[in-house]
């Protein structure tokens, strides 16, 4: 096939552009990056030759070799793994697939500070160009008779040729250097980036000598990480590990390295990030785990390792107890699998318990980062649902901290018998929600929930410590048995009864205006300073929840609701004395439908007849005017 120029795609082209660009100081990456893809490359192969040892060809054992040639200002790096087809070559070396990549482009061409991102991020492959000018990459897939030949220099396309020369298996990368990156052809400083970045690899990192009479070096350790005693492994091992295995180049935030033995034999090496991958909710995310078989590399999409709700965790499990050539089938419903499984999550939520004892302000920025994954597993894992909740933290409107549930027992008010809930978007919005108000005058705790989630999980969670969930927004407020924040006495001058003959006439007149736009008219408990708001009826759906649900599509008409009415509002009371009186009732009817249009704009629902709501307003501000001057 003759050769055929590509482009690249566009996210590829602004991508290059910007590494061709950066001052990054930090270059020297790009061979982290191409040692760790040369050595994926070799796990892959080494699970195929598994079930077909042909694959493998002429080839014992798996090695990465670099070369430098001064003569041509080249860097090769060659590795015997599984190579690519010419498919395979435009699809990883012409796009960006992973997930999340467009939006990471767009934050490095937003900030002055963003090639500094580069190294936080790892752009992988296309980190060559931060030192080449030309990139040549020459390949074979394993088990194909044809090689291919892929070359670029970085500006908008690329090309694809047959190669006759292409390894037998594997891939060959040639960087041709570009002029004051020679640096990178010394070989101190191959053996110095080698052992700083790529010690942990396991397979053989060889520096091919130049001289005849010199034998070739080997750079690392070239064995896996997680076997070797926990006191030889430095904290930057650790941490380029985690880099390479989790495709992340943030700090860990937790590590977790153990062995278990007895039933079953199984080594753990964990991860929790201290940042937030792009694509932590994106549904093709795969769990970031690697399964590896006495040493053997077996999968990185393994779902029945970590419940989805601890997707954030990055690692390496590699157990002695399923066959080697266990197919991905096999691994679905694999009873061995599912004792691990629930193995790694006591663990993992072992260490989290005793983080958040022992380091509650470092559990904090963990709990902001991942809180929103987390708490999903209080509706998917019953089993552990105990645990789950004594580790959740919620915001509330005790203060800026984050709260345990066992904390806001602690100070529950006397005569308060629920956890009192508000879900929403914003936490700042929901701290000035109106139906809070009365229980913050009361001193009662609200906790402020503001991740979709969490009108999930409260359905299917009814109560903590014998006290159930209650949303303020729902039902009645019952604040009635809760006793007054201590030195000030209930006056009965202070509060008006609820009910009076003037305020009856009110609810009365203003349910009748409204009709169906309401479920129910009544005075509130639970309004300070607003004159109205929403409430949904006892049996009813949670405000917010359903309006997740319609914005999903998973509900058609939202159910009507309560206008609850503040009786010691100046404006209620106002509007109570003109009732039955000659005329009013033009300005009453106004009025009635502004109180409803108030209330739904404090939920920040949309108003239903904006146009209307408008005619009404500039009525009423007129004729305050007018009859004010
Ligand atoms: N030496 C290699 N042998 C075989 N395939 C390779 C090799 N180098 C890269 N690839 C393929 O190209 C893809 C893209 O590589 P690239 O380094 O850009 O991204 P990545 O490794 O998937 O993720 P990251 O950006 O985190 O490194 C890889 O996923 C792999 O399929």
């Amino acid at each position: 096939m003759a050769q055929e120029e590509m482009q690249f795609q566009a996210e590829v082209s602004r991508l290059l552009d910007i590494v061709a660009h950066s001052l990054y100081s930090e270059k020297e990456i790009f061979l982290r990056e191409l040692i760790s893809n040369a050595s994926d490359a070799c796990d892959r192969l080494r699970y195929a030759a598994l079930t077909q040892p042909e694959l493998m060809g002429e080839d014992g054992s798996f090695a990465i070799r670099l070369k430098a040639d001064p003569g041509a200002k080249t860097l090769t790096i060659a590795d015997n793994g599984i190579g690519m087809g010419r498919q395979d070559l435009i699809d990883n070396l012409g796009t960006i697939a992973r997930s999340g990549t467009a939006a990471f482009v767009e934050q490095l061409e937003s900030k002055p500070e963003g090639t500094s991102l580069i190294g936080q991020f790892g752009v992988g492959f296309y980190s060559a160009f931060m030192v080449a000018k030309q990139v040549e990459v020459s390949t074979r897939k394993a088990g194909e008779a044809e090689g291919w030949r892929w070359t670029s220099d970085g500006q908008g396309a690329f090309s694809v040729a047959e190669d006759g020369e292409a390894p037998a298996h594997g891939t060959r990368i040639v960087l041709h250097l570009r002029d004051g990156d020679e640096e990178y052809l010394d070989p101190m400083r191959i053996r110095q980036i080698v052992a700083t970045y790529s010690d942990h690899i396991a397979v053989p990192v060889i520096l091919e000598s130049r001289k005849e009479d010199e034998p070739d070096q080997t750079l690392n350790a070239a064995s896996a990480l997680w076997t070797r005693p926990k006191s030889e492994i430095t904290e930057e091992q650790y941490k380029e590990f985690y880099h390479h295995v989790g495709h992340t180049f943030d700090e860990p935030w937790l590590r977790l390295h153990f062995k278990a033995e007895g039933v079953l034999e199984y080594t753990g090496l964990l991860f929790i990030p201290s940042t937030k991958p792009f694509d932590l909710f994106h549904p093709d995310r795969k769990t970031g785990i690697k399964l590896y078989v006495k040493r053997v590399f077996i999968t990185d999409d393994c779902s029945e390792l970590l419940p989805s709700y601890l997707r954030f965790l990055r690692g390496i499990v590699d157990t002695e107890d399923l066959p080697l050539n266990v197919s991905r089938e096999l691994l679905q419903n694999n009873p061995r699998l599912a004792k691990i499984r629930s193995a790694l999550v006591k663990r993992v939520l072992g260490e989290l318990k005793k983080k958040a004892a022992k380091a509650p302000e470092e559990y904090a920025t963990f709990w902001n980062t991942f809180g929103a994954v987390f708490k999903e597993g209080l509706y998917e894992d019953q089993a552990q649902r105990d645990t789950l909740i004594e580790l959740a933290r919620f915001r509330s409107t005790a203060g800026e901290g984050l709260v345990s549930l066992a904390d806001y027992v602690a100070r529950m008010k006397p005569g308060q018998d629920a956890i009192y809930t508000i879900t929403g978007g914003d936490p700042e919005a929901l701290a000035k929600s109106p139906q809070i108000e009365g229980f913050v005058a009361k001193g009662v705790e609200v906790l402020l929930l503001s991740d979709p989630v969490d009108d999930f999980w409260l359905t299917a969670v009814p109560d903590y410590d014998a006290k159930p969930f209650k949303s303020v927004t729902r039902g009645g407020a019952d604040l009635d048995k809760v006793a007054k924040p201590e030195g000030e006495e209930e006056s009965d001058t202070e509060k008006s009864e609820d009910s009076s003959p003037a305020l009856d006439a009110l609810i009365a007149f203003v349910k009748l205006t409204l009709k169906d736009a309401v479920k129910d008219v009544r005075p509130s408990g639970r309004l300070t300073s607003s004159p109205v708001c929403l409430v949904a009826d006892e049996g009813d759906m949670d405000m917010h929840l359903e309006r997740l649900l319609k914005q999903q599509n998973q509900l058609e008409r939202s159910s009507a609701r309560i206008l609850e009415i503040n009786p010691d509002h100046a404006l209620i009371k106002a509007l109570s004395d003109q009732v039955g009186k000659d005329g009013a009732g033009g300005v009453l009817e106004d009025a009635a439908w502004l109180l409803l249009d108030q209330a739904l704009v404090m939920e920040g629902e949309p108003l239903p007849d904006a146009a209307a709501f408008s005619r009404r307003l500039s009525a009423l501000v007129e004729r305050g005017l007018v009859s004010g001057g």
